[in-house]
């Protein structure tokens, strides 16, 4: 079995895809792909999770050629699971910090104990039920404080509650176990502390979603869509503990908000990031917008560092990446999850002309100039081939200029990396 490749002839792309979106089919029809079933040969392969690590398993005894390509890397999940995404945030820390690498310095925390100053982007975090101890003697610490649970295999908001007290865990764990549902008792949680004091747009709590291309993980080589979005909350915002459970305050997931009886069809509840800079720089000026969103490139470039080692690095994936982050009301941005299979549903007109941009601009990173998958290629995009992505990291260019990742040096690039979002 071989895919039919004519470097001199023009030749046809076969691709096949799990998923039935208009965004990607327009755009494979746009360059006159032709589509194919997935036990055909194929070039270019759009594919569900699933469907990637069962490729990627031995006992596929699938072999991809060298013009085959796929939209997943095979053990994604180390960056996308909620659970194992703090996992390997907490150990890269830990590495820098037993290296004495200044990026892992600490301070005091008003909370008690102490923080990382610059690698503290995402909210303490434990797994349950292993981590169930340490997570008490954390509560313990600052019992006034609220707590989110997550299940670590779900998405849209499912299974999501929020708490401020300890018995209100212990309630649910006892009902979970009594339940006799296999699935809810053997599930794992992690339970992150809530940020309570989001920033708040029209007294609303909102998050970003932004997209982040990787091409490689070794040598790590990342973009970041200039057109990410603002999802916000249909009800205002209220920490007061009747409205604990209601997730149209708490949750800012589309498909949460969407059920509620305030949710806009027009705007869908979304705003450009774009509209956010400049609100920000109106109310608090262009420095410290400048600041927060170079925070946020700098969030990011660590998330990926973070799970380097780790991450299979095949040449025939990529990935696009949903990233989620709050920004708190010192406007310290948080990084909430990573979903290696970001929603390409549209729910407003901007939403389909966004998405559709989205994949064709990765489309036109990917691919080498000529349009033909090939993992020989270098990886090295055209300039005008990159669209709305800018370059975030490309680890090549960085040895090239002198291997040196000290602090400063990464800071400042993604300090100068707020011209982007322009
Ligand atoms: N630590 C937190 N503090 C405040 N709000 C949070 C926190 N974690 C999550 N949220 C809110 O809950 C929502 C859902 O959380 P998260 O994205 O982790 O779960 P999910 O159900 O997997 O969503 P998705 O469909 O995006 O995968 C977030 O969009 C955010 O609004």
């Amino acid at each position: 079995m071989g895919v039919p490749v004519n470097n001199h002839d023009r030749i046809k792309i076969c691709f096949c895809t799990d998923l039935d979106k208009s965004v990607l089919l327009n755009n494979f029809e746009k360059r006159n792909w032709v589509s194919v079933n997935s036990e055909d040969d194929w070039h270019f392969y759009w594919a569900g999770t699933n469907t990637c690590r069962n490729i990627f398993s031995v006992d596929s005894g699938y072999r991809m050629h060298d013009n085959q390509m796929i939209n997943h890397f095979p053990n994604h999940y180390e960056l996308s699971r909620k659970d194992l995404l703090v996992k390997n945030i907490k150990r890269y820390r830990k590495d820098l910090e037993r290296d004495g690498n200044l990026l892992a310095e600490k301070t005091d925390s008003l909370a008690g104990g102490t923080r990382y100053i610059h690698l503290d982007f995402i909210p303490t975090t434990f797994v349950l039920p292993a981590d169930y101890n340490m997570f008490v003697e954390e509560y313990r610490k600052n019992p006034q404080s609220t707590w989110i649970m997550k299940p670590c295999g779900k998405s849209q908001g499912t299974g999501i509650f929020l708490i401020n007290k300890l018995s209100k865990l212990k309630k649910w764990s006892r009902e979970a176990r009594n339940a006799f549902n296999p699935q809810i008792t053997k599930e794992s949680y992690v339970i992150s502390r809530y940020i309570d004091n989001p920033l708040l747009i029209g007294g609303k709590k909102f998050d970003m979603r932004l997209y982040v291309l990787v091409t490689s993980f070794r040598p790590l080589k990342a973009y970041l869509f200039k057109l990410g979005f603002c999802r916000f909350c249909t009800v205002k915002y209220d920490t007061s503990v009747t409205e604990l459970d209601n997730m149209y305050v708490h949750l800012t997931n589309v498909s949460v908000q969407k059920h509620g009886g305030e949710y806009n069809t027009l705007h869908g509840g979304k705003w450009s990031v774009q509209n956010l800079k400049l609100y920000l720089e109106g109310t608090r000026g262009s420095e410290i917008t400048e600041k927060l969103f170079g925070n946020i490139t700098w969030l990011i470039v660590h998330s990926l560092r973070a799970v380097q080692p780790v991450m299979a690095t095949d040449r025939h994936c990529f990935e696009c990446y949903g990233y989620d982050i709050i920004i708190d009301n010192s406007l310290k941005p948080w990084l909430v999850e990573v979903n290696a299979s970001p929603s390409l549903t549209s729910t407003t007109v901007n939403d389909r002309i966004l998405k559709y941009k989205l994949i064709d601009n990765i489309l036109s990173i990917v691919l080498p100039p000529d349009g033909v998958p090939d993992v020989r290629w270098n990886k090295i995009p055209n300039p005008e081939a990159l669209g709305n992505f800018e370059l975030l990291i490309d680890e090549d260019l960085a040895a090239q200029d002198d291997g040196n990742n000290n602090k400063d040096k990464l800071k400042s690039s993604a300090f100068s990396a707020h011209n982007r979002w322009k």
